[in-house]
């Protein structure tokens, strides 16, 4: 089937459980589409800001939505998921958002209405909760997990992959373990890397944090997401992430061991293997990875800089992959990284400094 008719599948209402980061998110991407949304949750404030953003209307008792998407945490999955199947319409397809599949689908095993429930997973999202985090773009171009257990039927299948295509993913089909298992890789195992790198930082001196360069805050910004939210999430996945733990714990011994012993050969290989990882990452859209080179401009601290340095990018013709964005301590400017891939770099700097930027090399 066509991406084109995939999407029109998804005619609408949508109804959001969990008006928070991920809920509102979808919601306010639907509501790009056009789609009718209608909000729910527990926090009947979550709800209000998520009007007020443009993200759908409060459910009213006579609504029947075509697609019910839950949003809730982790632990409120199962219970939320059997109360949507128990009550939604006999045609209401439902699918949640959760980062771990195997708990939800285990939670309706046996409900009657089980065909209509796809569970499915956007891998996108920030370190930020809540309705006020929340953004219409954040789906683009990432991976959407398309999760279905057994029982679902094909065409409740399509209806949630029209909804990843009509947020602007990339539905990519797994089944339930296959999920767990990629996602303990790409990302319940780098959290907790995160977080144990982070914690290194924590009552660290302020002499020595002032060093902090975008090396330490790209490793830990993951980091700084909720630790309730994560560790109902990496419990979820237990049996997969400590198998990779073990095998990250393995080569943190050899790591020490190398370093201790000033063993250059076996702290390259190590260096080399991690590099290799990188690399293996696909670039957007699920294509081949790209490398990319930074341009480094220097940013006066001064109101509308940003907007013009954006302005005059776009106007070189040269198309930015990723913004970094860093203080310098202590003097009114700021460093900005754009990423271009290889062999754009030149121009782009040059179309910069004909126009007064400041870049370093
Ligand atoms: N944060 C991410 O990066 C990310 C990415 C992809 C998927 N997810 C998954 O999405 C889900 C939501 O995560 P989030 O980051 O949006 O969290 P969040 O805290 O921003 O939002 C959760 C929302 O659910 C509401 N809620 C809690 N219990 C409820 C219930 N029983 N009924 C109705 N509403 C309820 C809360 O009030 C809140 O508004 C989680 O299952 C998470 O695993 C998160
Ligand atoms: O970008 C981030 O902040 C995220 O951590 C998003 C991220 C991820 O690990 O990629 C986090 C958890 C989700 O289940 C899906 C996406």
């Amino acid at each position: 089937m066509s991406e084109t008719s995939l999407t029109s599948l998804l005619t609408g209402p949508v109804e959001v459980v969990g008006t928070g980061l991920i809920g509102t998110s979808i919601a306010l991407a639907c509501r790009r589409a056009g789609l009718e949304v209608l909000l729910t949750d527990t926090t009947s404030d979550h709800v209000r800001t998520a009007t007020g953003l443009g993200a759908g209307r409060a459910r009213t008792a006579q609504d029947v939505p075509q697609l019910v998407v839950v949003a809730v945490p982790p632990d409120a999955l199962g219970a939320v998921i059997n109360q949507v199947l128990d009550t939604a319409g006999p045609e209401t397809v439902v699918t949640d958002v959760g980062s771990v599949k195997a708990g939800p689908l285990a939670a309706v095993a046996g409900h009657p209405a089980i065909s209509r429930y796809v569970g499915s997973h956007p891998m996108a999202g920030t370190e930020h909760s809540g309705p006020l985090s929340a953004n219409a773009e954040l789906f683009d171009g990432r991976p959407w997990a398309i999760v279905p257990g057994p029982d679902a039927t094909s065409s409740a299948t399509r209806v949630v992959e029209a909804l990843a295509l009509v947020c602007g993913a990339v539905p990519v089909h797994l089944s339930p373990v296959e999920h767990d298992r990629a996602v303990a890789r790409t990302s319940h195992v780098p959290h907790l890397m995160a977080s144990l790198v982070a914690g290194t930082l924590a009552g660290a001196s302020p002499e020595h944090l002032a060093l902090s360069g975008t090396g330490v805050r790209d490793v830990t910004r993951v980091a700084g997401g909720d630790p309730h939210l994560y560790s109902q999430i990496i419990s979820g996945n237990a049996t997969a992430v400590a198998t990779l733990l073990a095998e990250v714990r393995d080569r943190l011994d050899l790591a020490l061991e190398a370093v201790a012993a000033g063993d250059r050969a076996g702290l390259e290989s190590l260096l080399a293997y991690g590099q290799a990882g990188t690399r293996a990452i696909p670039g957007k859209h699920g294509a081949a990875p790209q490398p990319m080179e930074a341009v480094r401009i220097a940013l006066p601290d001064q109101p509308g800089g940003l907007a013009r340095l954006f302005s005059d990018a776009g106007d070189s013709g040269v198309n930015i992959e990723d913004v970094r964005i860093d203080h310098d301590p202590g003097r009114p400017v700021g460093l900005v990284e754009l990423d271009v891939v290889v062999g754009r770099a030149e121009e782009l700097r040059a179309a910069l400094e004909s126009r007064g930027w400041v870049t370093h090399r």
